[in-house]
């Protein structure tokens, strides 16, 4: 089956699925997914849920994560993860594109594509990758009204506080930060770019929500494990930029190849072989759509 004959779970189904899965006991693992293909080889791995990263997304753009793009992309993107997998997606909206308008526009448009869950932050625009220097942050009451619109525009949609508080004015600030969120009405705490056990244990003690920890590579944080973020008290993790980097890597070094030698043969082994990628993508499926028509044209012909 495909997205153009199963039913579609629908927005609010998505999203009561991603809070029992904030509830297991075992961590949720989100993978970042920056298309549908990626979307499909997480779900084949067998993740239940997936993370659309700002990074990743721009990135797969050529562009910085720097605020250049609108809800309207990111949700068209997050639509074909969807399609592909039908699974729970935390979207990355950024700073939410703008001011109180762009965000009720970004909320719409993310339940409109079905997402589960968004993420904002209280950077100002134009934001910059959580894990740089320089960052500036938005007055508490700004990010308290964004949340507060995003719930009274989409009420279904689960929202993700993230606070970059840490490296501009302290943990205890961002404890605040956090607070003053959740009781605007965030479900979820994103403390980002910490960077010791101490100040993930610190994080957890003082804040009573659910929290999420940013595993990304050439960061602030250290290389910790799911299970150590889970025995610290967090309940979902993600791995934003990781598929696209090592995708990016693998084309370098197989152009590379054929710049040099001629040939990608010796690429062969580390590829999807044609079986594979067409199981990945379920070509078949499709193609059984148009044989429904040739068998409908053969009937319509003997009749
Ligand atoms: C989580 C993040 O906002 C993202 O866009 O995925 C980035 C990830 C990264 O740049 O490594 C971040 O700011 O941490």
């Amino acid at each position: 089956m495909t997205w153009l004959v199963e039913e579609q779970p629908e927005q609010k189904q998505l999203a009561e699925l991603f809070r029992q899965l904030i509830k297991d006991e075992t961590i949720l693992q989100l993978p970042g997914t920056y298309d549908g293909m990626t979307a499909r080889i997480a779900k084949e791995v067998g993740f239940s849920a997936l993370y659309l990263s700002g990074a990743a997304y721009t990135a797969s753009r050529s562009l910085p994560d720097l605020g250049l793009i609108h809800s309207q992309e990111v949700a068209e993107r997050a639509r074909e993860l969807n399609r592909a997998t039908s699974l729970p997606i935390l979207v990355d909206i950024d700073t939410g594109y703008g001011g109180a308008l762009q965000v009720a526009r970004a909320a719409k448009e993310m339940v409109e594509a079905r997402v589960a869950a968004v993420q904002i932050e209280d950077q100002v625009m134009p934001k910059k990758c959580g894990h740089l220097g320089g960052k500036e942050l938005v007055p508490i009451e700004e990010m308290q009204a964004k949340v507060k619109i995003i719930k009274e525009v989409a009420p279904s949609l689960i929202v993700v506080a993230r606070s970059d508080a840490k490296e501009v004015e302290g943990i205890k600030k961002m404890v605040e930060r956090a607070n003053a969120y959740l009781s605007a009405g965030a479900d979820l705490f994103f403390p980002e770019a910490l960077e010791s056990e101490e100040e993930f244990r610190y994080v957890r003690q003082k804040v009573n929500a659910p929290l999420l920890a940013n595993m990304t590579e050439f960061g602030k944080t250290p290389y910790f494990t799911s299970k150590q973020f889970q025995d610290w008290g967090y309940q979902v993790v993600i791995y934003p930029v990781t598929a696209l980097r090592v995708a990016a890597k693998a084309c370098q070094a197989v152009f590379q190849e054929i710049l040099t030698n001629g040939t990608q043969q010796s690429a062969l082994p580390v590829m999807q072989t044609r079986h594979e990628l067409y199981q990945t993508i379920r070509y078949h499926n499709y193609e059984q759509i148009e044989s429904i028509q040739g068998d409908q044209e053969m009937e319509d012909k003997s009749s």
